[in-house]
């Protein structure tokens, strides 16, 4: 029998941000017996967060932008395959959901996900080298840091001085409660230059324990069920099919791992799988449907020659920018230095020369996607559906403008030898710059809200406030799926955040 086979009180699918952070707390535990299944490797991934891991160690999925069949453009989509997950391929942004994102979620149906009930699991996660106060954590596993101003390159100090331009404060702490709006340093999950994933920040100092056994190389088909109670998974391992039997399942597989597995165990909008030719378990039409993701438009330039300094971090700085009413709404955010990175549809304009981008993502889109099944045994279908609300389309415009006034304003005009695509008569233009953003929107790679937490019977909701699956017993979900909406931030930390959060009521 394979060391995997058998019962165990907790099995956990996918070794990403919230299924590590979730196995290292829970085998705490020595009583307990948590087995984490992954379909990726184990192992340290290659690369530092100045090169996030776009292809290799990852499911290399293709999304459509839109919709399948509308004839639009697909983008090679990002999704982590390794014992780590998406933390260990990611760019090491480790920046909070916001507090308006959280007392959302619990407007909607959720009170027990407002701002404070989610506080002391974001301070128990990290250790923040920078800014201490009850706000911020010291001892957890996630070590957090930011560059100081002395280390900025020229273009990030350019950078920070065209956002004072266009009114924006500077902020000392992106990752302060109370920061709606400002300029300032990226807070990094880094040591040494290395991006700290969930594996060495959770699972690293589980491995000696009785209680948590990692199977990686071991992808799960479907959850079996007794009647209406999970019961545990089928899975594949070194080719060999696999049942493991568990008195509680925990999908972490991701927001595109996740609905793709309820799927095909038989749970979700009961057309759809009758159609598929799988048997329906629940009826549940969220199952893959409410994908949300910040929609991302860049400028590219080249650096004059003093503007660039060797070995320089990709990420130092970044604006958040605030609407009308207050709430947060853009990112704007400088990547220097990008070098040998296969940027998806810039490696032929870059031709091997480092360049620099300007990005402005939008943080609270309102266009939604999905993930679906096209056969019962295929890889999901991914419909971004980006930009599909033509809101989204007028805020990215704003943010593209807010790049261009900085780019070709006083400060970083000097530091910047050209630029690429953009011009000044399509950013002025309305008709233009509504076409070129519609036409270079790209995804972040954050999906999340493909299982979302919500009172049962809404159309969208799949997990109720403690992420169980509504209607059936011992499944839950716990990762960036159960998200109502994916936060106003990238999203490593917000996921992480829900593997303590879901481990403490075990405790
Ligand atoms: C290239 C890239 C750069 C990014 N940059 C940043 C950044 O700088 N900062 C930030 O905050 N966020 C960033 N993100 C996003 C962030 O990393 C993710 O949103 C977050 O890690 C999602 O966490 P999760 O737990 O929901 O899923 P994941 O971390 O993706 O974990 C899901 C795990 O489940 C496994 N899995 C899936 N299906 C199966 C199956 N059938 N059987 C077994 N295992 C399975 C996967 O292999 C994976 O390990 C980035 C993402 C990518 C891809």
């Amino acid at each position: 029998m394979d060391t995997v086979e058998g019962h165990w009180d907790e099995v956990i699918v996918g070794a990403g941000s919230a299924g590590a952070a979730l196995a290292g707390r829970l085998s705490e535990d020595p009583a307990r017996r948590v087995l984490l299944l992954e379909a990726g490797p184990d192992g340290r991934v290659p690369g530092s967060p100045d090169n996030p891991v776009l292809s290799g160690a990852n499911w290399d999925h293709s999304a459509h932008i839109g919709r399948e069949g509308d004839a639009g453009r697909r983008y090679p989509y990002a999704v982590g395959r390794a014992v780590g997950g998406s933390s260990a391929v990611n760019g090491a942004l480790a920046l909070r959901g916001l507090a308006s994102d959280f007392d959302a979620w619990a407007a909607s149906g959720n009170p027990d996900w407002s701002w404070d009930r989610v506080l002391p699991y974001f301070v128990r996660l990290e250790a923040d080298a920078d800014v201490k106060g009850p706000a911020h954590g010291a001892d957890g596993p996630v070590p957090v840091r930011r560059l100081s101003e002395d280390a900025f390159g020229p273009l990030s100090h350019g950078f920070l001085a065209a956002c004072r331009d266009l009114g924006l404060p500077a902020a000392a702490d992106l990752n302060d409660p109370g920061c709606t709006a400002g300029a300032g340093p990226i807070p990094r999950n880094e040591a040494d230059g290395r991006r700290v994933s969930t594996a060495e920040a959770y699972l690293a100092p589980a491995r000696g324990r009785a209680s948590l056994t990692v199977a990686a190389d071991c992808r799960v088909h479907r959850v079996l069920f007794d009647g209406s109670t999970a019961v545990g998974v089928e899975a594949v391992r070194d080719g060999r099919p696999l049942r493991i039997g568990a008195d509680r399942v925990t999908l972490s597989a991701g927001a595109v791992g996740t609905p793709a597995i309820l799927l095909r165990s038989g749970v979700g909008p009961a057309g759809d799988l009758g159609r598929l030719g799988i048997r329906p378990v629940a009826d549940l039409p969220g199952v893959g449907a409410n994908l949300s993701e910040h929609p991302l438009v860049a400028l590219w330039g080249l650096p004059a020659p003093e503007a660039v300094r060797p070995g320089e971090a990709m990420h130092q700085v970044l604006a958040r920018v605030a609407g009308p009413d207050g709430v947060p709404e853009l990112n704007l955010t400088l990547v220097n230095a990008v070098g040998g990175l296969d940027v998806p549809g810039m490696a032929g304009v870059l031709r091997g020369r480092t360049a620099f981008s300007l990005h402005a993502s939008l943080l609270t889109p309102r266009s939604r996607g999905r993930v679906r099944l096209a056969a019962p045994d295929g890889p999901p279908v991914i419909e971004l559906g980006l930009a599909s609300d033509p809101r989204d389309v007028e805020r990215l415009m704003a943010g593209v403008r807010m790049l261009w006034s900085a780019v070709a304003g006083a400060h970083l005009a000097p530091l910047t030898e050209r630029l690429f695509l953009w011009t000044e008569r399509t950013v002025r233009d309305d008709d233009l710059l509504r076409r070129a953003v519609t036409r270079f929107v790209c995804p972040s790679w954050h999906p999340a809200g493909t299982a979302a937490m919500g009172p049962a019977g809404r159309p969208e909701a799949v997990v109720d406030e403690r992420l169980r699956v509504h209607g059936l017993g011992g499944l839950r979900v716990v990762d960036a799926s159960v998200m109502p909406v994916v936060p106003a931030a990238p999203v490593n930390l917000s996921a992480i955040m829900l593997g303590e959060r879901a481990a403490s009521w075990s405790r």
